[in-house]
């Protein structure tokens, strides 16, 4: 790590006590710094060299830092920027943090905790280093075990998970994150997840990820980790609705030996285990009030007190959160903060249910598959045959991602070769209810699926040669009253429908149906009597 010498600042700010004393603080830590006092200045400054960081206030005579982010923005430039704003304008601090500064400070400003947002910015060491384990860590084993375990809940994967949160120890080998290559898909949408993952990765910015259960929240927030210079820093997730509320309070902050009954020793909190790098708020919708005032004021302070404690600690880190709610809803209806939804919610990505992005389901399948296999010591991996994958693409995915990995993984346990066909899925009846070729076709054309990563299919049977038939009309009748029976048994007998679905007006089905004496079954079945 560089030592602080090699850390060029410069301060931008109008009021020349302020500047001194940001300077002579800086000095102290062994920075190099020069001063401007506005916009104007600073950009001299910047065109004669770079910085390691730029460190402005956010009114200035001539301008905003928001003007001096923007054209750092704008020319490219590398300095990491840090913004104090006025107390109590938190619109300009998150107007700041999405004109990519790194973090903001406001007035008055606390100088423990302006020397260590300005290291963490310079990607320093942080304050404190945690050194006790929190209670709910889970062991060696336990982490090892549980880094790529797939999930054994099945479709009811709403059901939440244990309250332990998982630290990610490995940094990303490569200079792509472990996280990032898990996250499969090119849907426009999915290409948007993850231009914004890397944009948002850089500054300390909170993020809101926001999605239905299953969807791969949770990815998003660890690719955020591994992307952002806290990566080699741990990435602890909390599911917060798995949590007891008594419990709440010792768990995020951490306790003191004998703080209540059964504290028979200190323990970190989630805060302090994740110094230095990400904390994961998950469901964070489901935190009681209490609790989110308590959560509110850590993150204002930037300091926590664990239970029984008498004293403050220092804490620096990031915070991510996810939710399947709406947590604007959830603002009007009382039940959350509206103070820490804006806190928490400066920049959303909202990560689409599986069936609105259905062109990636090949994609995911197959890596999915290459995932179970991999870990099942199986080789080739398991594909799924054309008519597998469109009968996949009919189901609505409830469950999204994590539905369709537990789908997989019992497919693989029951197909009897490495090819997975329709019936190893388990399907539910309705996506069976009709076959035509043409559909299955028009399927395979909306999904875009990419015919390399499905198994080869089988070879097509010798057309049968049926006989001629004596009598055509008969036997071209007999054809076209089986089509409009299926036709009005999958649309519920509802005429209007069966008939557009073929291509007819209700006056050209009604005619047909007369004709070969095709009944609805009597008026209760006719769905489309007032036609
Ligand atoms: N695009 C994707 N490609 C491959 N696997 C994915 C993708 N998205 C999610 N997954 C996998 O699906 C599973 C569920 O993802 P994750 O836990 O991130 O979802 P979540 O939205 O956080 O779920 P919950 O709301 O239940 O907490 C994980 O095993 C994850 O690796």
């Amino acid at each position: 790590m560089s030592s602080p010498s090699h850390f060029s600042l410069l301060v931008v700010d109008d009021e020349p006590d302020l500047r001194t004393l940001y300077e002579l603080t800086l000095l102290r830590e062994g920075y190099d710094i020069e001063t401007a006092g506005s916009v104007e200045e600073a950009l001299l400054h910047l065109k004669d060299r770079t910085y390691s960081a730029v460190i402005t206030d956010m009114r200035l005579p001539d301008g905003t830092g928001l003007d001096l982010l923007r054209r750092l923005e704008e020319t490219g430039r590398r300095e990491k920027a840090i913004v104090i704003t006025a107390y109590g304008s938190a619109e300009n601090a998150v107007e700041a943090l999405k004109a990519g500064a790194y973090d903001y400070l406001t007035k008055p400003v606390d100088l423990k905790q302006f020397r260590a947002v300005v290291a963490s910015a310079l990607g320093r060491a942080p304050l404190t280093v945690p050194t006790m384990v929190p209670s709910s860590l889970p062991s060696e084993s336990e982490r090892a075990a549980g880094a790529s375990a797939p999930s054994a809940s099945g479709a009811s994967s709403a059901a939440p998970a244990p309250a332990r949160p998982r630290p990610v120890a490995p940094a990303p080998t490569g200079p792509v994150s472990a996280a990032l290559a898990r996250m499969a898909g090119t849907s426009p949408a999915m290409q948007e997840v993850r231009a914004l993952v890397e944009k948002v990765a850089r500054s300390m910015a909170p993020v809101l990820v926001n999605g239905e259960s299953g969807t791969g929240k949770e990815l998003v927030a660890r690719a955020i980790h591994e992307v952002s210079p806290r990566s080699n820093m741990p990435f602890i997730a909390v599911n917060c609705s798995a949590i007891p509320e008594q419990l709440l309070e010792a768990e995020f902050f951490g306790y003191r030996k004998g703080a209540f009954t059964g504290a028979n020793e200190d323990r970190e909190g989630f805060f302090q285990a994740a110094n230095g790098g990400t904390l994961f708020l998950d469901e964070i919708g489901d935190l009681p009030l209490s609790m989110q005032s308590k959560l509110l004021r850590a993150i204002q302070e930037r300091s926590v007190r664990p239970v029984g404690a008498v004293s403050e600690q220092s804490v620096n880190v990031r915070l991510l959160s996810a939710t399947h709610k709406d947590l604007g809803a959830e603002v009007l209806a009382g039940r959350f903060r509206q103070d820490l939804y804006y806190r928490l919610n400066v920049i959303q990505i909202r990560v689409p249910p599986l069936r609105e992005r259905i062109e990636d389901l090949a994609v995911i399948s197959e890596q999915v598959l290459e995932r179970i296999a991999r870990d099942a010591h199986v080789q080739p991996a398991p594909r799924l045959t054309r008519d597998a994958l469109v009968h996949l693409a009919r189901y609505p995915f409830p469950g999204n991602v994590r539905e369709l990995e537990n789908l997989l993984h019992r497919a693989v346990a029951l197909s009897s070769d490495e090819h997975i066909d329709v019936f190893d899925l388990g399907l539910p009846e309705t996506v069976f209810t009709d076959s035509a070729a043409q559909e299955l076709d028009l399927i395979t054309e909306n999904t875009r699926i990419d015919p390399s990563v499905l198994a080869p299919e089988p070879p097509p049977a010798p057309p049968a040669v049926a006989p001629l038939p004596d009598d055509l009309a008969a036997y071209l009748d007999e054809v076209e009253k089986d089509i409009l029976l299926r036709a009005l048994e999958r649309h519920r007998f509802n005429r209007t429908a069966a008939g557009a679905s073929l291509g007819l007006s209700l006056r050209q089905m009604r005619y047909r149906m007369a004709r070969l004496g095709v009944s609805v079954g009597g008026d209760s079945f006719d769905g489309d009597r007032g036609n």
